[in-house]
């Protein structure tokens, strides 16, 4: 159920749903079973004055709750690792006024997680918080287990979160006079960690409620809802989750293989655009930013981990989640931002994160400008050379997205706007077609939650590769001796970021020719990408490995490919600058040179430049094709169709409104099909197993009655792949 809102008279700017509590369901009843004796324990609670894990506090910093006066200096930035707590705290309290706290005070928690919600612009939180008016609490946390190495954030990424989330705590401050608590956790901070901050936050500013964006990463989204669940039904609090990241989120899209669409094979962009188009209006538009906030809560402090601060946690009868005995609260109020250890780079070690920043923007006023100026001179040119290289066409949005420092939807509807305003032969498709294959890669991740580390197509797991780590660090390097390959990895290593299409040349020389599991180039990726996305990345590796819902009906040839995506050598000769004085002819294939050529350019292979790491990519070709070949002979015959293709078992599931609807349709029913996805020709046409036995009749049977007959044939042939890219 939604409840909407009218924000600035007409408009519908934004829809809420309503607290989970209402839909008396939550995933691991476990959780939920006590809320009687929880809420008895909440009055005792409320009862006692209020500090850091319920004691009373050192005098200097006595006052319990404090707010702003209305109009005041903006607080100095927080985020500097010279501040000490105390001067940071009486900087702080120096512009607060101390207010006593009543059940009315109670505050308001906007927690950010920097996924989908870094951002003031179009930020459902933020406008929420202003319509409740209470004292606002904005909160930022940080654990190593957000840089799990599966679904956390990668090195390169943290640095550029680090700037992001600084300058949103500077332009909160400049335009609302809040500032970002930061809070550092533990290493393996879960649940009863989370659960504890939210208890002392309870306690210290009679917190009730809390909102958030959504996080659709599988283990992340199970975090979540078991969080939301816990607060709601057994502390009676209000947890309200919006999204903040997707044109429209994976339930609301019902699709499981379109029965009358012969626009391509299933999981293919064409077919998911249709279902997507067909399924929901079109995504809301965005909202403008709150034009005041509420009031800062401000919390009693006292020294982090020392005695005074927890040698005694509050006494919880009947809380299983505090450790009442011994334990200091395991998360910190830390004072500045490098405090929590989001920054990667260790005091005394190299500052590699310096190059990398300097490629981006970090506040919001300078990414909207960025946007503007990519509607207003690149969308023009964006169809006809967005597979250029060597021009800068592309938007370069996909930092910003991934962080939601800028809005998809403010993204979505601009585009349409401006292309509006342009000649017909200018406006671009395919654009907006990247959008919505961003809502593809989260709907895959929602459908196949084990996509960032296992094969889609299960009976690949059983393929050779190579395990040269040679060849690998080669890659990584960028020092294949093919500039094209080079170039890129390059250009990632330094910025943190590549063009669609390099990436793609770089994904298929390593799985194509290297050999090489598609897992090390995801990792590799997850590392070093500033706009990594854990969703696309998992979609576009698992694609580019085969073993995905898609699979690239191409191969990309490193010389003939950089050809055109590179044809003046512009790109090479800025990230190999030790070829740039090639010509064109030979700058995408320095072997070719002759050696009067190389030496007047001053390259010489093997030392200034190296060697092609393959130089027959003809038989490498052959070799990683045959193990495709060798793992499809031995695999079981119902993972193929009666024409070759490859055959997976698919959830199917009504769209619903929130995550936890279709959690609970995965939870009672047994509701999975067998789909066949695109295959290529070279696959399809070799022996595979074709014996048919019973339980592959099933499978034919059970597909024959969801798609029309003749569709299979239609579909031959088509990977949509291209049609985005
Ligand atoms: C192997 C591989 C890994 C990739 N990993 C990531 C990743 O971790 N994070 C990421 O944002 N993109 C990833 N991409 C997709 C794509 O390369 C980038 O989104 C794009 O290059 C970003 O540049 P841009 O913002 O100028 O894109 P534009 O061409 O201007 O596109 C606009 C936006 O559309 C979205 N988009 C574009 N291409 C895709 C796509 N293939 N799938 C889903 N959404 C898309 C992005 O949000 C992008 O910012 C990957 C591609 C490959 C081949």
């Amino acid at each position: 159920m939604h409840h909407c809102v009218t924000v600035n008279g007409s408009s519908l700017l934004f829809c809420e749903v309503i607290p989970r509590s209402t839909y008396g369901w939550c995933p691991g009843e476990r959780y939920c079973s006590d809320s009687q004796g929880f809420t008895a324990q909440r009055d005792l609670v409320d009862a006692r004055p209020r500090s850091y894990n319920g004691r009373r506090t050192p005098s200097r910093y006595r006052a319990l709750l404090r707010m702003r006066k209305a109009k005041r200096r903006p607080v100095e930035s927080s985020n500097r690792a010279t501040d000490s707590p105390d001067t940071l705290f009486s900087k702080i309290d120096a512009q607060k006024t101390a207010v006593k706290r009543s059940s009315s005070s109670a505050a308001t928690i906007v927690w950010l997680r920097g996924r989908g919600d870094l951002r003031i612009h179009d930020n459902p939180l933020l406008l929420q918080a202003q319509r409740l008016n209470e004292p606002l609490f904005i909160m930022f946390t940080w654990s190593s287990a957000d840089a799990d190495k599966n679904y956390g954030f990668g090195e390169a990424q943290r640095v550029f979160l680090f700037s992001a989330v600084d300058a949103l705590n500077r332009a909160l401050n400049m335009r609302f006079q809040q500032v970002i608590h930061y809070v550092r956790l533990s290493d393996d901070a879960g649940l009863e960690e989370y659960l504890q901050l939210f208890h002392f936050l309870e306690a210290s500013l009679s917190a009730r409620t809390l909102l958030m964006a959504r996080r659709y990463e599988p283990p992340l989204l199970q975090l979540d809802m078991e969080l939301e669940c816990t607060l709601t039904k057994q502390r009676k609090w209000k947890v309200y989750t919006h999204n903040m990241h997707l044109l429209h989120e994976p339930w609301t899209v019902a699709y499981d293989g379109d029965a009358t669409s012969s626009a391509g094979h299933f999981g293919t962009l064409l077919p998911f655009w249709q279902a997507w188009q067909r399924n929901a209006d079109l995504p809301p538009e965005p909202a403008a930013a709150p034009s005041t906030l509420p009031p800062a809560a401000a919390l009693e402090r006292c020294e982090p981990r020392t005695p005074a601060c927890c040698e005694k946690p509050p006494p919880l009868a009947g809380d299983a989640f505090v450790d009442r005995t011994t334990r200091c609260a395991p998360f910190q109020f830390v004072t500045s931002l490098v405090e929590t250890g989001l920054h990667p780079v260790r005091p005394g070690t190299k500052r590699w994160d310096t190059v990398l920043l300097g490629s981006w923007a970090v506040d919001e006023e300078r990414v909207r400008a960025f946007l503007r100026d990519f509607l207003e001179h690149r969308l023009p040119l964006y169809e006809k050379n967005k597979s250029r290289a060597d021009l800068e066409v592309v938007s370069r949005l996909s930092p910003y997205l991934a962080l939601g420092m800028l809005s998809a939807r403010e993204v979505f509807h601009a585009t349409r706007a401006a292309s509006r305003r342009l000649a017909a032969s200018k406006r671009s498709k395919t654009f907006e077609r990247r959008l919505i294959w961003r809502d593809l890669a989260y709907w895959t991740l929602y459908m196949f939650p084990e996509a960032v580390t296992t094969p889609i197509r299960s009976h690949y797991a059983s393929q050779e590769w190579n395990e040269d780590p040679r060849l690998l660090a080669a890659w990584q390097r960028g020092s294949t001796g093919y500039p094209i390959i080079d170039a890129g990895m390059r250009q990632l290593w330094q910025t943190g970021w590549m063009p669609q299409n390099i990436r793609m040349a770089a994904a298929s020389f390593l799985v194509e020719y290297l050999n090489i599991h598609w897992i090390h180039g995801l990792q590799w990726f997850h590392r070093t990408l500033i706009d990594l996305d854990i969703a696309i990345n998992a979609m576009m590796w698992q694609n580019a490995g085969r073993t995905g819902l898609d699979m690239w009906n191409f191969v990309i040839h490193p010389e003939t490919s950089a050809r055109s995506s590179d044809p003046t050598g512009a790109y090479v000769r800025k990230w190999l600058p030790e070829l740039a004085q090639l010509p064109n002819a030979y700058i995408h294939a320095p072997w070719k040179a002759p050696e009067s050529v190389l030496s007047s350019a001053g390259v010489q292979l093997g030392a200034t430049y190296p060697q092609r790491i393959i130089a027959d990519l003809g038989a490498a070709r052959k070799q990683s094709q045959a193990a495709v070949l060798e793992m499809r002979s031995r695999s079981m015959p119902q993972f193929f169709n009666a024409d070759g293709y490859d055959r997976i078992r698919v959830p199917v599931l009504k769209a619903v409104s929130l995550p936890h609807e279709r959690f609970q349709q995965t939870a009672t029913a047994d509701n999975t099909v067998w789909r066949h996805v695109f295959t290529r020709r070279e696959f399809r046409e070799a022996p595979f197993a074709t014996h048919l036995p019973h339980e592959t009749e099933a499978c034919d049977r059970q597909e024959a009655q969801l798609l029309p007959k003749d569709s299979t044939r239609a579909m031959q042939g088509k990977s949509d792949a291209q049609a985005a890219a």
